[in-house]
């Protein structure tokens, strides 16, 4: 786990001290009337002058601040200015509005390109030429990415999770994890209805300024980048035994369609690349789908092998995996480079209800990965038709439901199929019964199909974030897209290809940036960006997110210490970052 990754801590202590950070709102009360410095009026604002029409203010008067989170609409986001420690607009006097306009201007002009599909869907909708920008995509096509993108390698380590924690336990800690990912989801949503504006990293530029800003676009970065590495770590191992399995060989060969080096490349540029250039999130709606229906399969099959394998399962004679598992490599083993067959409850062939142990720890880590998706929903609440608080919460929470069912059958059946035997990753666990079996091919074809086609939705938000850090207020640019999709899949590629002991590192990432994406950056945010005229410190709902965050350090400082106990003692199990 890369020592970067725990450099977001220090960023977000930075800003949590930066109190005197205050988000406000300007107004910019005379278009024509350009403050030194300040950027261009976007092509609506050009567009609406040509028409002679007064320009749109999102909340020209103080007072209407308050009602900005009361109405689903989005505001007029190029009205928005956001400034970091700043008073209200209408508070400003002219001389001091060029002071403000560097900083200001230049997160409003980069907003202003990604943000033009916000505006109000009113009276104006007809007149406005909107660009493709526009929110185009459907309730259901939203429902498919925001569930691929929850949905990832974190599925194969449930079962092992549940092995130690027993069934009852399991379910208790999913269920508990799906609402707090669920209640999060809220708080975003909350927060960026107050600003109107739809991007993590923006929120965090609006609560805490350019570090709250920073802190954001990184633990985005790694968070990602990890869950990036592990689907094509999972392509990269599993590949090779699927063509061997088809061509029915017994021994790996050295030609080039058995490296899983040369494949890994291959599926990058071929599948990964050409969906990762698309210009938004809500054409990968169908991928998604596909996606979705191959992970719908493995669920079957899991289920189906249940009663088809029998417990305890017949002594293997020698290496019955021989071959195959010598390349196998747990991704959630990277430091160690090969796979560690745990087996918590050897042999037993009853459920446990209840179980503590000495892994039971890993438990939590493992569900929080699997539940992350936060930094996805912003860009597809941005990318949704009609959008509304109200309707992005509610495909929230039907891919959180969606997910958390087939997280607890898959996990529950993978169990039920090896009990103490599972393995912290599922697909490898079936190996130890026939490696040759054609549904298991089929099975694994599936996963590889499903983890590929999340690569590209997995990999938005990293692209927007690092837009965020390097290429702020810039307008968009088919060159930067494409290079930054590039240059994120090389740099992965190599991670995967040259240095897998690395990607050990991403346990301790998962263990940073997830608590950070999923508890404490929306309950601190929302703290910050709602009004306290609105809701004063002490109100349920700042309390509830205080505690919210609080419960998210406690997340990470006992994940932390756990990966730090298990290196010390040289064990192996790096806090479920499959
Ligand atoms: N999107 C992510 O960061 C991880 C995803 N939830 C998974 O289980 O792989």
């Amino acid at each position: 786990m890369v020592a970067v990754a725990v450099s977001a801590m220090p960023i977000l202590a930075t800003s949590a001290s930066g109190s005197n950070l205050r988000p406000m709102l300007v107004t910019v009360s005379n278009p024509r009337h350009r403050p030194p410095g300040a950027a261009r009026p976007s092509p609506q604002q050009r567009h609406r002058r040509r028409r002679g029409q007064r320009p749109r203010r999102a909340h020209s008067e103080p007072s209407s601040f308050p009602t900005m989170d009361t109405t689903d609409v989005p505001l007029q986001a190029e009205m928005v200015e956001l400034v970091p420690n700043g008073k209200h607009a209408a508070m400003l006097t002219a001389s001091a509005i060029p002071s403000l306009t560097g900083d200001r201007f230049e997160e409003n002009q980069s907003g202003v390109a990604e943000m033009e599909e916000f505006l109000p869907h009113g009276a104006e909708k007809k007149q406005t030429h909107f660009t493709d920008f526009e929110g185009k995509t459907s309730f259901g096509m939203s429902v498919f990415n925001l569930s691929n993108a929850i949905m990832g390698s974190g599925i194969l380590g449930l079962a092992y999770a549940m092995a130690n924690t027993g069934i009852i336990l399991f379910l208790f800690l999913l269920t508990a994890v799906a609402l707090l990912s669920s209640y999060s989801i809220h708080l975003l949503l909350k927060s960026s209805g107050i600003v109107g504006i739809r991007a993590y990293e923006q929120l965090g530029y609006r609560a805490f300024g350019t570090p709250g800003k920073m802190a954001a676009a990184i633990a985005i970065t790694l968070q990602n980048i990890g869950a990036m590495s592990s689907y094509l770590y999972i392509v990269k191992s599993e590949v090779p035994l699927v063509i061997q399995t088809f061509l029915n060989l017994e021994e790996k060969t050295t030609d080039w369609y058995m490296n899983g080096n040369y494949l890994v490349i291959l599926v990058s540029i071929t599948v990964i690349l050409p969906l990762a250039l698309m210009k938004q999130l809500g054409y990968l709606g169908y991928a998604s789908g596909f996606s979705l229906s191959c992970m719908g399969f493995f669920l079957i099959s899991v289920i189906y092998k249940k009663f088809q394998i029998p417990c305890p399962l017949p002594e293997q004679e020698g290496n019955l995996t021989g071959s195959l598992n010598a390349t196998l490599v747990s991704t959630s083993d990277y430091q160690n480079g090969y796979t560690v067959l745990q087996t918590p409850e050897q042999g037993a062939c009853t459920p446990s209800f209840f179980t503590l142990n000495s892994q039971t720890a890993y438990t939590i880590p493992i569900m929080a990965f699997a539940f992350v998706c936060h930094p996805e929903v912003l860009p597809i609440y941005t990318e949704l038709k009609d959008p509304s608080k109200k309707k992005m919460q509610c495909i929230s929470n039907i891919s959180i439901a969606v997910m958390y069912l087939m997280y607890f059958l898959a996990a529950l059946f993978g169990y039920l199929t090896f009990y103490g035997r599972v393995e912290s990753e599922l697909l490898h666990t079936y190996n130890k019964v026939d490696p040759f079996d054609v549904l298991i091919l089929c099975v694994r074809v599936a996963v590889l199909t499903a983890v590929t086609l999340t690569v590209p939705i997995v990999l938005f938000p990293v692209r927007r974030a690092i837009q965020q850090m390097l290429f702020q207020g810039k307008d968009f640019s088919w060159i930067r897209h494409v290079a930054i999709a590039v240059v994120l899949l090389t740099f992965i590629n190599l991670l995967v290809i040259f240095a897998p002991s690395i990607l050990g590192i991403f346990g301790l990432i998962g263990a940073t940036s997830a608590p950070c994406l999923i508890f404490i950056f929306p309950a601190i945010f929302y703290i910050r960006i709602m009004p306290k005229d609105k809701e004063p410190l002490r109100s349920t709902p700042k309390i509830l997110a205080a505690c919210f965050a609080l419960l998210g350090v406690l997340f990470m400082i006992m994940s932390l210490s756990f990966i730090i106990i298990d290196w010390a003692t040289g064990g192996g199990k790096s806090g479920g970052s499959h």
